[in-house]
């Protein structure tokens, strides 16, 4: 596939007369790995789920994928979009394989009477076994990093060209934390193709593999581009309307507050 796998173009959000994106314009292209971090309040859910064609802007284009939103069938493209959401509302104590399996119906819970062909269950056992998964587990009595895991597992079941992840570390200790970092920085390597934009408010949680950063403040994009020109003191204190030092060792990010 050619073109950009995102292009935002003067996209606006507005809901009771508040403007809560406006003016955004983002180009990703194919391959990169972004990580959109800003304030609470600043609006990445909203821009991502509008990435993710959850959501349509009030104004302006957004291009997912090629396809224009409002202009195409949102089944086909949803497919083709993988979306982490940690807070993901399963009731069911579905098996691990069975969490994976979801995301070939795009469902939350298993479709009734809806059986998985061979080729599902393959790909569901592989991608179970690669995330390393362990497949006694069920839902209900899984930790949050093993969700984490089941998740990404379930948002790869379709293998989408983009992967969105709405701050897949949320509740995770420090050592289930590097796991799941772990896992996602691998991505690439296993998913070349892939495209992944992760929202996130901790430094200390990007993946080594994040190419690019979109800073987030008030609804408005204040930097975005290669990572190390915009994961910067001076960008990220404006960001966040602080003093924050903004460091990278070995690859990581970390930031201390002034
Ligand atoms: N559909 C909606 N209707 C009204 N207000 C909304 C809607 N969606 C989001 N908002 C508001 O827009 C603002 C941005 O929300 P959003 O969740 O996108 O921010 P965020 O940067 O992801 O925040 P956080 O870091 O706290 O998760 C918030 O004040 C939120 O209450």
């Amino acid at each position: 596939m050619t073109g950009n796998a995102l292009e935002l173009h003067d996209v606006a959000f507005i809901r009771g007369g508040r403007r809560i994106l406006d003016g955004i314009g983002l180009e990703v292209a194919r391959g990169e790995h972004w990580a959109l971090i800003g304030p609470n309040g600043a609006g990445k859910s909203t821009l991502l789920n509008i990435c993710g064609a959850v959501t349509f802007p009030s104004r302006g284009t957004a291009q997912i994928l090629g396809a224009q939103l409002g202009r195409i069938d949102l089944r086909e493209l949803r497919r083709s979009i993988g979306f982490v959401n940690p807070r993901h509302p399963l009731r069911s104590n579905l098996s691990a394989q069975d969490v994976v399996l979801t995301g070939e119906t795009g469902s939350i819970e298993l479709v009734p009477r809806w059986q998985p062909d061979d080729d599902a269950l393959d790909r569901a056992r592989i991608l179970v076994k690669t995330m390393g998964i362990d497949d006694e587990l069920r839902w209900h009595t899984m930790s949050q990093g093993e969700r984490g895991r089941a998740l990404i597992a379930r948002a790869l079941m379709t293998d989408p060209p983009l992967l969105l992840l709405d701050e897949p570390s949320t509740g995770l200790d420090v050592a289930a934390r590097e796991q799941m970092i772990r896992t996602i920085a691998e991505l690439p390597e296993s998913h070349p193709e892939l495209t992944s934009v992760m929202v996130t408010h901790h430094f200390e949680e990007l993946p080594p593999s994040t190419t690019h950063a979109a800073l987030l403040r008030k609804g408005r994009l204040v930097a975005a581009g290669a990572v190390d020109g915009v994961l910067t003191t001076e960008r990220v204190s404006e960001c966040f309307d602080h003093p924050i030092e903004v460091l990278r060792r070995r690859g990581r990010w970390s930031a201390i507050a002034g």
